[in-house]
């Protein structure tokens, strides 16, 4: 049987071997070997226990689906905690939505086709001419799915993709199911077989023979053909004669394999048509009534799924009704797929708000094909930004993911004061809206319902999260006006996973056994999580060396070997990815079958979101946790390097409102003001975000812009064009000349001449456009309109202080309750729940349900109260030895606890004997 014969039936599933043994069995009840436990002899994990947790008390599990493969399944994952161990919902605010009894369960992607419409990113290497067919959308007046998008990618980086429109070239759903995969290892990719005797030869160099040969018979001029479509009808052509063994005659074959091809095509465009005419028809059925059946049958025919997971169907349901939702399901429960099919349904845009570029993109491959999207964020060119935004006016991008700062840009609000209809706006990651939860960003707290409904005109809001605890999920939705009632949330940890944890004074050679012993020995795709970015090289250094093959991920790995090294973790080409938390976010590799936390957290919202990424098709899968006090002790000093001194907040406030003329053009530089209020960028931005969204409203923040310009002229004298143009006359007024060059700060001049920045901005262009000038703009800057300036400025700032420093002890509590979790598995729990020695599943669970549900923080002991006795004498020699320097308290102390500072930066200090070394 060759190989095309091969992919065919019983060995194709949707996801590759996870074993490194293809014969092995996956393990599921395999006991893993106890290893790094403190106290051996440690007995085997048992993996599917009795005394199941539930999650809720309707709650449905992945079905375990028969696969057409020869491999067997393992036993369906345990069930989740049971109900008692939720605090009681009834006292809640809110009214947690329970699955209806006749709720569908989880389909695992055993059960799914081979292939999702949509993934077709195998190209991600280079998916410039991919195109991407859509379907006709109907908007009020016309049908706007006349377009189809290309997406552009440069150096096979996620960057630069910009959508552009094309021609009518509607695939149906299951045509879009071949749409190569970012994960090769689920498309069964149809072998090319090369000839014997090196690189260049076989079909490729013979085709181009053949195709010079076609041409030159049929009298067609050489651009008369694309050339890749030429080569892949060549090929085609060339396998069927070959296996007619009538090879020989070239020419005259071409010809007659020209017609088979033709009558094939036909045939595809008949059977396209058809399909997209079914899916019409399913849409429309969906617009008119959108019941379960219709919405199943939308979702088999675009997806190819057979039922909704859990969560999914009530989401699209209330959002098609024109409900604002909170969404809480686990990651990789299928989120997407609730703001895809009503953005199919609705008539107007969906905006998807995102907190990552790379994340939009991931999300936007992942669009099936016929909802045409695009995306905006900051690294795009000018051309491609208003390519996008005409695309938008046209009708032309039905879903827009966008970042928080883009979408709040007055700019972009303006387009739609007249223009296109918003129908949808979802928040991703909607805990970042929050500054309780784990991830907050305070760009994402500028998005208000609001402000939503006023400059969007949307009135539904979808916010999506998969952790987010209850004082979270209160202050996101009442910032985005979701009422209580709808709230859907469901389990935060996937029933698939393992979860165990150890103790280890020596991480490095505990991962490697755990790595060497069952199960992990035998999972093909594991990612290992360190905090550090050094930890991940050194981590992937020692594991390549004892033979594993590894690849450390972190942001500082320049992006264009990142997405190399995702791509060869997709293709199974790395076992192990030892990374940070920049790793798996928008990652859809379905088979990941291991994940292991070399370090431990900073929150239980980490830890799950970051298990999360194993086991997304529904099978048993594992985590582990290594953990040790020394870290969690770096890792609190850590949480405390966000906070801020009540003098320096003071001294900050003092520099905003320093310019009382309201309504001007205010601007901070980032920088400088950074290092000299020792905060940083972020916290600043949180402030000023507080100043604008707080009870009162002191100002009104601006796009952040480079202020400081450094002009050339090239045609007329300055002085001369100033005669004619008020701009270069202010700009003579308020500039100061060095080597030539006319220095000046643009809100100054703007607000000299009454104008706004970007007027001033256009102006310049123009000028530039003509020749007259050259110019560069440097120093990013906030900039901001004062509203009202405030009376007591020391009151304001002990306000903020008190907000900010409850901010910080949250982060701390968050920590400390990933500590209290991992040491009940380890030092508290009674086993009764199923657990053992090693594999602590059950009470892990337990204790992440308390966290997310519990009304009241945890009292949590505090490992850290016991101070060094030596620690005043410390300080007092510190001071002693650095008597120039002036030094806040919490200077000091972080000087102490080896965490940078922007005025304090590790490259001079941690040559202080006083910096205190990471572990
Ligand atoms: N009803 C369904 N049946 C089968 N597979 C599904 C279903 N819904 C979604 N999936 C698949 O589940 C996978 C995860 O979906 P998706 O990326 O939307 O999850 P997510 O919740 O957004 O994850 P994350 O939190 O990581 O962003 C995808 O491969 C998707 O095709």
């Amino acid at each position: 049987m060759d190989s095309d014969s091969d992919s065919d039936g019983s060995h194709v599933s949707a996801t590759p071997p996870r074993y490194l043994n293809p014969s092995l069995q996956r393990p599921a009840s395999k006991p893993p070997q106890p290893l790094i436990s403190p106290s051996p002899p440690r007995p085997a994990i048992l993996a599917s226990s009795k005394s199941k947790l539930r999650v809720r008390a309707s709650s449905s599990r992945p079905k375990a689906v028969a696969r057409k493969s020869s491999r067997t399944k393992p036993p369906p994952p345990p069930h989740s905690p049971p109900p008692s161990v939720i605090p009681p919902l009834s006292t809640s605010s809110f009214r947690i939505r329970r699955q209806s009894s006749n709720a569908e369960p989880v389909a695992s992607l055993d059960s799914a086709p081979v292939l999702r419409a949509g993934h077709f990113s195998k190209l991600s290497q280079s998916f410039s001419k991919i195109r991407r067919s859509s379907l006709e959308f109907e908007t009020d007046a016309d049908s706007i799915g006349a377009n189809t998008s290309v997406l552009e990618a440069k150096d096979g980086l996620h960057e630069g993709v910009s959508v552009a429109p094309s021609s009518i070239d509607s695939k149906p759903a299951s045509d879009s199911r071949k749409h190569l995969n970012l994960i090769r290892a689920h498309v069964p990719i149809e072998p090319v077989k090369l000839k014997k005797g090196g690189k260049n030869e076989g079909n490729f160099v013979r085709l181009n023979l053949n195709k010079r040969k076609f041409m030159s018979k049929s009298g067609r001029s050489k651009s008369t053909y694309k050339f890749s479509g030429y080569r892949k009808f060549s090929r085609r052509t060339k396998r069927k004669l070959n296996s007619q063994g009538e090879a020989n005659n070239e020419g005259t074959c071409e010809e007659d394999g020209l017609i088979v091809e033709i009558a094939g095509q036909n045939q595809k465009k008949q059977k396209n048509e058809r399909a997209d005419f079914e899916i019409r028809e399913a849409l429309s059925a969906a617009r008119n009534q959108a019941s379960e059946e219709n919405l199943e049958k939308l979702l088999k025919l675009v997806y190819g799924h057979d039922s909704f997971r859990d969560g999914q169907l009530e989401a699209i349901r209330s959002v098609v009704d024109g409900q604002s939702v909170m969404l809480v399901l686990p990651t990789g429960a299928g989120k997407s797929l609730c703001y895809q099919i009503p953005a199919m349904i609705l008539p107007g845009i969906t905006l998807v708000v995102s907190p990552l570029v790379a994340l939009m993109i991931d999300q936007l491959k992942q669009l099936p094909p016929v909802i045409p999207g695009g995306f905006l964020c900051s690294s795009q060119s000018l051309q491609q930004t208003s390519e996008t935004l005409r695309m938008l006016q046209e009708g032309a991008i039905k879903v827009l993911f966008i970042s928080p700062e883009r979408l709040l840009n007055e700019d972009f609000l303006s387009l739609f004061s007249s223009g296109p209809q918003v129908s949808l706006v979802v928040v991703d990651e909607a805990h970042c809206v929050s500054e309780w939860s784990h991830n907050f960003r305070p760009s994402f707290m500028r998005l208000r319902a609001s402000l939503l409904h006023a400059r969007l005109r949307v009135s539904c809001i979808l916010a999506m999260t998969a952790t987010a605890t209850r004082a979270t999920l209160c202050s996101v939705m009442s910032a985005l006006e979701i009422p209580a009632t709808n709230l859907i949330l469901k389990a935060h940890v996937r029933d698939n996973l393992r979860l165990s944890v150890s103790l280890s004074q020596n991480k490095m050679k505990d991962l490697l056994m755990l790595l060497k012993s069952s199960p992990f020995n035998e999972i093909h795709s594991i990612i290992v999580y360190c905090k550090f970015q050094s930890e991940t090289d050194f981590v992937s250094r020692y594991l390549s060396d004892n033979n594993i093959s590894a690849k450390s991920y972190h942001s500082n790995i320049p992006a264009k070997d990142r997405s190399r090294i995702q791509d060869l973790f997709c293709s199974n080409k790395i076992r192990v990815v030892v990374a940070t938390v920049a790793f798996g976010m928008g990652l859809d590799k379905p088979d990941v079958g291991a994940v292991i936390h070399y370090s431990m957290p900073n929150s239980l919202e980490g830890f799950v979101q970051e298990i999360g990424r194993a086991g997304r098709d529904g099978r048993v899968s594992y985590c582990h946790l290594l953990y040790d006090d020394t870290t969690y002790f770096k890792l609190r000093s850590l949480m405390h390097s966000d906070g801020v001194d009540e003098y320096a907040v003071s001294k900050f406030l003092s520099k905003v409102f320093n310019n009382e003329s309201h309504g001007k053009f205010c601007s901070i530089l980032k920088e400088s003001a950074s290092c000299k209020y020792d905060m940083k960028e972020e916290v600043i931005l949180t402030i000023l975000t507080h100043l604008e969204l707080g009870q009162v409203q002191y100002l009104h923040l601006l796009p952040q812009l480079n202020v400081t310009c450094a002009m050339n002229f090239h045609q007329t004298t300055p002085s001369l064009l100033a005669e004619t143009d008020i701009i270069i006359a202010a700009i003579l007024r308020k500039s100061e000349t060095k080597q030539g060059q006319y220095i000046f700060d643009i809100p100054t001049v703007a607000n000299n001449i009454g104008i706004t920045t970007g007027e001033l901005s256009s102006q310049l262009e123009h000028l530039k456009l003509k020749g007259e000038i050259t110019y560069d703009t440097k120093d990013m800057a906030y900039c901001y309109n004062i509203v009202k300036v405030p009376q007591d400025i020391c009151l304001l700032a002990s306000h903020i202080t008190k907000w900010l420093s409850e901010v910080e002890s949250c982060k701390v509590h968050k920590l400390d309750a990933m500590y209290d979790a991992a040491n009940f598995a380890l030092n508290k729990c009674q086993k009764e729940l199923g657990c053992d020695e090693f594999q602590h599943t059950a009470c892990l669970q337990k204790k992440i349900m308390e966290y997310f549900y519990s009304e009241s923080p945890w009292n949590l002991s505090n490992k850290m109260s016991l101070s060094s006795p030596f620690l005043r004498a410390d300080i007092k020699v510190f001071l002693q030895s650095n008597s120039q320097a002036k030094f806040t308290p919490r200077a000091i102390a972080r000087i102490l606890h080896g965490i940078s500072s922007p005025a304090y930066s590790s490259t001079f200090w941690a040559k202080s004997h006083f910096w205190k070394e990471a572990p």
